[in-house]
């Protein structure tokens, strides 16, 4: 198994960790304190860093961006109570849901 399989939890873990940390002293419990406006401000910055370096600086920029957009979303996921199984678990809940191969079988 890939040994970064776990990371989500582990990023998760560590946010929770930060939510009683010194602000001054973690990037993350820095995070925390400032709130949810911050917190989801810079996930907002970071997925479109995402998309703009999807379209105008290749596969490489794209890692990078996506690694500060799902760390910034595990933030976000931590300060709300949210854990990275409850979205894992309603991602697989879609699985085959909406697939327009089976709507098409099914003739709609
Ligand atoms: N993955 C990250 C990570 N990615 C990015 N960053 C920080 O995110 C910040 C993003 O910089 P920006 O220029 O976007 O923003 P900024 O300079 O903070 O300014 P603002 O716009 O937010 O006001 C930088 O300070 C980076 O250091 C991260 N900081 C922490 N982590 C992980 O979180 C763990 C805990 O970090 P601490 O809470 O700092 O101990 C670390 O061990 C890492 O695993």
């Amino acid at each position: 198994m890939n040994r970064n399989s776990d990371i989500l939890d582990r990023l998760h873990a560590v946010a929770e960790e930060r939510k009683s940390a010194d602000p001054s002293a973690s990037y993350v419990a820095k995070l925390h304190a400032k709130g949810v406006g911050k917190i989801a401000q810079k996930v907002g910055e970071e997925g479109v860093e995402t998309a703009l370096a999807a379209v105008s600086e290749g596969r490489e920029k794209v890692v990078e961006e996506s690694a500060d957009l799902l760390f910034h979303l595990i933030v976000l996921w931590s300060h709300l109570g949210i854990t990275p199984g409850e979205v894992l678990e309603a991602l697989a809940a879609r699985e085959g849901v909406s697939g327009l191969a089976e709507k098409a079988a099914r003739g709609e």
